[in-house]
């Protein structure tokens, strides 16, 4: 970059474990190399006494660091918070979460659907043990705590056999039907306009004729974080071959994502897609996170990079998005929900990079 250009200064505000894993040396060169600093805010300082930044990157949440948000965005109009407080608060309910993919806009398309599964809340114990209220769902049924909040305890899942798994779950939850899935799911990470697609081993299928002789359930945290090659004494781990899994449709992929960022007003997020081994071109999106592990990403320096570029030099408009940008508004109602949806050709441009775990095109 020459040197008379101008440079941008990125402040950062994460956790330590966060800042380890993103904010590696390779990142900050690559940035600094394209006219991009990046500058750790100090956590003991007001975020207002500090800077100038053109940008604030963050994952960290609470009252005080949101009111130093704002405090910071009204001195600094120009500045873009990556990403708004209130934008990132509809991933802390998992029923908002995925309401979300529910209400996409997205054209017809004949070879795929897309959606959710069925799932419900459950706010309390008397509601849980009155079968009535799940009697909807089939088993078996993953109990996922209702807030992802990023605590240890917001990962904490029960895979439920049969009814007798039940009783021992602790509401505030949703039960999502699990869906077989050929024990391999993908990832899907966007920042701002790149898209990247990665495998990861998942939960086994569970059959039938095995549902009343497991015991009720099991619980397990986090099966999908780990890549390929970090490996894992996990008895699931051993079973699964990423290698043989076919990607879902690029178009697919795509649409979802712009869908997602538009609807969500987010620029950093991966959501968890899995393939309905029951119907094969059916997709459902299960989870999705805020700030995720971008660094497992193969080439994630150049990808977070090139993202840092484009918003520092589309700064304006990103702005008055954010400005006018309503969002969508979101309940954490009880209903079952369920819609399939199909999908456009795809033929709008995105930036996509479809990859396997190692890296390959696929
Ligand atoms: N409905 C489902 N059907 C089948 N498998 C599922 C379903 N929901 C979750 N899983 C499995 O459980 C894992 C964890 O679920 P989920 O991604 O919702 O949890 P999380 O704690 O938010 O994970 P992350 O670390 O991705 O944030 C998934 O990666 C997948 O392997
Ligand atoms: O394998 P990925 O990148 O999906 O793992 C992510 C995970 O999806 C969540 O985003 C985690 O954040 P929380 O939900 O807030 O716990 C990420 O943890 P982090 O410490 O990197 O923020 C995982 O990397
Ligand atoms: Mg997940
Ligand atoms: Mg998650």
């Amino acid at each position: 970059m020459a040197g008379s250009e101008k440079r941008f200064s990125i402040g950062y505000a994460l956790a330590p474990k966060k800042q380890q894993s993103f904010i590696q040396l390779s990142l900050i060169n690559l940035a600094k190399e394209r006219g991009i600093d990046l500058i750790k805010i100090d956590a003991d300082k007001r975020l207002i006494d500090q800077g100038p930044f053109d940008c604030v990157l963050h994952k960290l949440y609470g009252d005080d660091w949101k009111n130093q948000l704002k405090e910071f965005s009204v001195e600094n109009p120009n500045a873009l918070i990556m990403d708004s407080p209130e934008a990132i608060e509809r991933l802390h309910n998992r029923i908002s979460m995925l309401q979300v993919v529910s209400e996409l806009k997205i054209g017809a398309e004949r070879e795929a659907t897309f959606g959710i599964p069925k799932q419900i809340v459950i706010y309390d114990a008397k509601t849980l043990l009155d079968p009535c209220s799940w009697e909807g769902l089939k088993f078996p049924v993953i109990a996922k705590p209702l807030v992802a909040d990023g605590s240890a305890k917001s990962h904490k899942m029960s895979l439920v056999f049969n009814r007798d798994g039940v009783s021992k779950l602790k509401p505030p939850i949703v039960l999502q039907e699990f869906v077989n899935h050929g024990g391999v799911i993908f990832k899907v990470y966007v920042a701002g306009e790149y898209v990247q697609c990665v495998k990861r081993k998942s939960l086994p299928d569970v059959t039938e004729d095995k549902l009343e002789s497991l015991e009720g359930s099991l619980t397990f945290s986090q099966v999908s974080n780990l890549t390929a090659n970090e490996k894992s004494d996990d008895k699931y781990y051993k079973m699964m071959h990423l290698e043989d899994a076919e990607m879902p449709p690029q178009s697919l992929i795509n649409e979802i994502s712009k869908g997602l960022r538009e609807a969500m007003n987010l620029h950093l997020f991966n959501f968890d897609v899995i393939r309905d081994s029951s119907v094969g071109n059916q997709y459902l999106i299960i989870d999705i996170n805020y700030f995720p592990g971008y660094a497992k990403m193969p080439q994630y320096e150049t990808i977070l990079t090139n993202f840092f570029w484009d918003i520092l030099h589309k700064k304006d408009s990103i702005i008055d998005d954010d400005l006018t940008n309503e969002g969508n508004k979101s309940d954490d109602s009880g209903k079952i929900s369920t819609r399939r949806r199909s999908f456009d050709d795809g033929s709008r441009k995105c930036v996509t990079n479809i990859v396997s775990e190692d890296g390959d095109g696929s």
